[in-house]
């Protein structure tokens, strides 16, 4: 890591030893204190759950959500429930699904007039609307194939909930928060302290974590924050292998996620961060492979893998080989649309690790668990870049 060149004029000429040791030791006090935040950046495509571990952050480490950021969120999460069964049933005439109970066609021909931005009012009526669609065998049936078109990963979640969240005195507990999407335009920033191990020096350690949004056309804005991050967490929706972009219908999420991480991992600017690899949404991964559905059709390279354990298990051990295979690869430095061009800057000054961890990240016993895990690395990892280990 490199001095910032305000500190490197602070030393004046012709200065005595005794005085040099004194603005040395000066200087290594003010680079701890101007440094003194572990900066981490999450990256990753779009709803892989950057902003989900965000969240967790903030029950975990700050003072968790507040009454009026509780309120805040009522508004959104009213309209997941409307964008989920507007997707599902605008869906069902393109796929030949038809309603179960044909009573339903007039709360169809409603909620889709409604259009994608929903009612100017979430009152009784609407609410019942969408409890009679969510009911309905032919809606069922069209949001089991949601994989065929673009549905928030909460859908089920929230149309389960209706009863709760229709209530007019409905406050969104922590996991309704966790569950509420919301995509992320530009970068966020969330800073917290955590207590540092006494076999580490220590004491209690800043960090400041990065948020930014996943989808192609929000990752020019990703280089605005690479200048000193010590580790990026890349999260990956491993359940998307049988799903396309949002922004692009032909191209399959977990590729993108794979092409989005080989870039990364090559990247000049994040040679000296660490690299930690979130596998997120196994809850979903082992739902869909427990239902049947293989990821052999997308991925026809899982026919000759094999692993111990049972489908699921093979299924994730699978999609984790291909992130370690990335890795393996010889690096050949790429333009890319968030890194721009220019010369190579060279190699990493130590040899580049990347750890990968199993993660949902909507379940904060699971973050908990794996933050600790990973908070080990990344402060041996930084305070070795500032000297101090
Ligand atoms: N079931 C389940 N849902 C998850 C998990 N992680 C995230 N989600 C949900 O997936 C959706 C997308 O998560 P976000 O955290 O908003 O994704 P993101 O990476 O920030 O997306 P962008 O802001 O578009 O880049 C949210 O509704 C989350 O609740 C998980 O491990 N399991
Ligand atoms: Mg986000």
């Amino acid at each position: 890591m490199r001095l910032p060149s305000c500190m490197a004029c602070v030393r004046p000429q012709n200065e005595d030893s005794e005085n040099s040791k004194r603005i040395d030791r000066e200087i290594k006090l003010w680079y701890r204190n101007y440094n003194e935040a572990i900066k981490l950046l999450l990256l990753g495509t779009g709803e892989s759950g950057k902003t989900t571990i965000i969240k967790q952050m903030k029950i975990l480490h700050v003072q968790g959500f507040s009454q009026s950021e509780r309120i805040e969120k009522i508004p959104h999460i009213r309209h997941n429930i409307h964008e989920s069964i507007y997707d599902i049933v605008c869906h069902m005439d393109p796929l030949g699904v038809s309603l179960q109970h044909p009573k339903n066609a007039p709360a169809k021909g409603h909620i889709t007039r409604l259009g994608f931005d929903g009612p100017a009012e979430y009152d009784e009526e609407y609410y019942d609307r969408v409890r009679s669609l969510w009911q309905d065998g032919g809606v069922r049936e069209c949001f089991r194939r949601s994989n065929e078109y673009q549905l928030i990963d909460s859908a089920e979640y929230f149309l389960d909930r209706i009863d709760l969240i229709s209530k007019p005195e409905y406050m969104p507990s922590d996991a309704d928060i966790l569950r509420c999407r919301q995509k992320t335009t530009g970068i966020q920033k969330i800073e917290f302290k955590v207590k540092v191990p006494k076999s580490m020096q220590g004491g209690v350690q800043n960090f400041w974590m990065f948020d930014v949004g996943g989808q192609r056309g929000e990752r020019k804005k990703w280089i605005q924050v690479l200048e000193g991050i010590h580790a990026i967490w890349f999260v990956v929706a491993s359940s998307d292998y049988d799903q396309t972009l949002r922004e692009d219908h032909k191209q399959n999420r977990l590729r993108e996620a794979l092409n989005l991480f080989e870039d990364v991992w090559q990247s000049r600017f994040l040679l000296e961060a660490g690299l930690i690899v979130f596998l997120n949404k196994q809850d979903i991964l082992e739902r869909k492979v427990r239902a049947g559905r293989s990821i052999a059709p997308y991925f026809p390279e899982y026919e000759h893998f094999n692993a111990p354990g049972d489908e699921y298990l093979k299924t994730r051990s699978f999609i984790r080989n291909m992130f370690v295979n990335l890795t393996q690869k010889r690096v050949e430095r790429r333009q890319t649309a968030w890194t721009g061009s220019g010369p190579a800057l060279g190699e990493a000054s130590r040899p580049r690790e990347c750890y990968l961890h199993y993660t949902t990240a909507t379940d904060t016993d699971n973050v908990r668990t794996v933050f600790w895990d990973v908070h080990h690395l990344i402060v041996t990892h930084a305070l070795n870049d500032i000297g101090i280990l």
